[in-house]
């Protein structure tokens, strides 16, 4: 492994991580990690699924805080891919930071859900099961590759209640107003929580310009969000980065718009994580943003922010 991580991403992460978590990170960028999948029960009951992938000589260890949520080696990742079970899409390998979003998010059966940047659709799968396939979840993608991939993908999981839409989601707050019970923001981010340096190409494309590129977009999607949800509903703010910008600063930017129509709410996280930050850059930032949650990587874990929103009142 020649790689490095590149030069202005390592300083910054001197700033953004408190010293006695710098060597766990660093070290998780070279780690070749195990691998999470969840168990779909929209098309399966977990003891089968387990008995299968026992069967093909595969060894799940089980996660505490899922019942839904295994692991294997990863040297048995292209085992598992050849099981009936993931191309059944009995499963889906999954990171165990993504599947914390859906369940911080709860979405319940028989209620209106929007994915707002949904491609390719694990966390949608993942909101389908937790509803039971009751209810109506939609599902936005403006990438024609990565709406097809998303489309593939609920219909090999089994998912009826989605209804998915090539569309930019900074024009659907507008087009659907107060209509959404629960809103998922996964957004798109610079993955700087996935750089990996066994995989140089991972690391290609991030610059300081490209963290202020997505902020910018960021910061429509989650106003966006909020207005596409409805008054007393629930909102989570998610991404794979590590930057500020991209995180506390989009929600502090829609907190100081919005007043008090919005609310940060505290939110159970059962990995290694630290809270939000509430500084940056010498700027102070809204409190609340001590209750968003800062997922740590390890050998198994991927880096992940979370927030979660509660609307306090109407926005229109
Ligand atoms: C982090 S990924 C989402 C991963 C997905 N939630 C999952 O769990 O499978 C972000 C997605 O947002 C999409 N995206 C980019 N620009 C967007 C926009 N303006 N509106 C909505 N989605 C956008 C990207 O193409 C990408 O598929």
């Amino acid at each position: 492994m020649t790689a490095t991580l590149p030069a202005a991403f390592a300083d910054r992460l001197t700033r953004i991580l408190p010293a006695d978590r710098l060597d766990g990170v660093l070290a998780s960028f070279a780690a070749v990690k195990d691998v999470a999948f969840r168990i779909n029960t929209l098309k399966a009951q977990p003891d089968a699924v387990l008995a299968g992938l026992r069967a093909a000589g595969l060894n799940p260890r089980p996660v505490a805080w899922s019942p839904l949520a295994w692991v294997v080696d990863a040297a048995a990742k292209r085992a598992l891919t050849e099981t009936p079970a993931f191309y059944q899409g009995e499963i889906y390998i999954q990171n165990l930071a993504s599947q914390l979003a859906p369940l911080a998010l709860a979405p319940q059966p028989g209620e209106m859900v929007l994915d707002l940047a949904a491609a390719p659709g694990g966390k949608t799968c993942q909101m389908a099961a937790l509803m039971g396939n009751q209810g109506w979840l939609s599902a936005v993608e403006p990438v024609r590759d990565r709406y097809f991939r998303l489309k593939h993908n609920l219909d090999q999981q089994g998912v009826s209640i989605a209804h998915c839409y090539q569309k930019d989601g900074r024009a659907v707050g507008a087009l659907t107003p107060e209509r959404f019970d629960r809103v998922l923001l996964d957004a798109p981010c610079s993955s700087e929580a996935r750089f990996d340096l066994n995989d140089p190409d991972s690391m290609a494309h991030w610059s300081p310009g490209k963290v202020r590129e997505v902020a910018h977009k960021q910061k429509r999607l989650l106003l966006s969000a909020i207005h596409a949800l409805k008054p007393g509903g629930v909102l989570v703010y998610s991404t794979c980065s590590f930057a500020p910008e991209e995180n506390e600063c989009i929600v502090h930017a829609a907190l100081h718009k919005l007043g008090d129509a919005v609310e940060v709410t505290p939110v159970d996280i059962p990995v290694l994580h630290q809270p939000g930050l509430t500084e940056w850059d010498g700027k102070m930032l809204n409190p609340q943003l001590a209750h968003s949650v800062r997922v740590l990587p390890d050998s198994l874990v991927d880096g992940f922010y979370l927030t979660r929103l509660v609307k306090q009142r109407s926005t229109q």
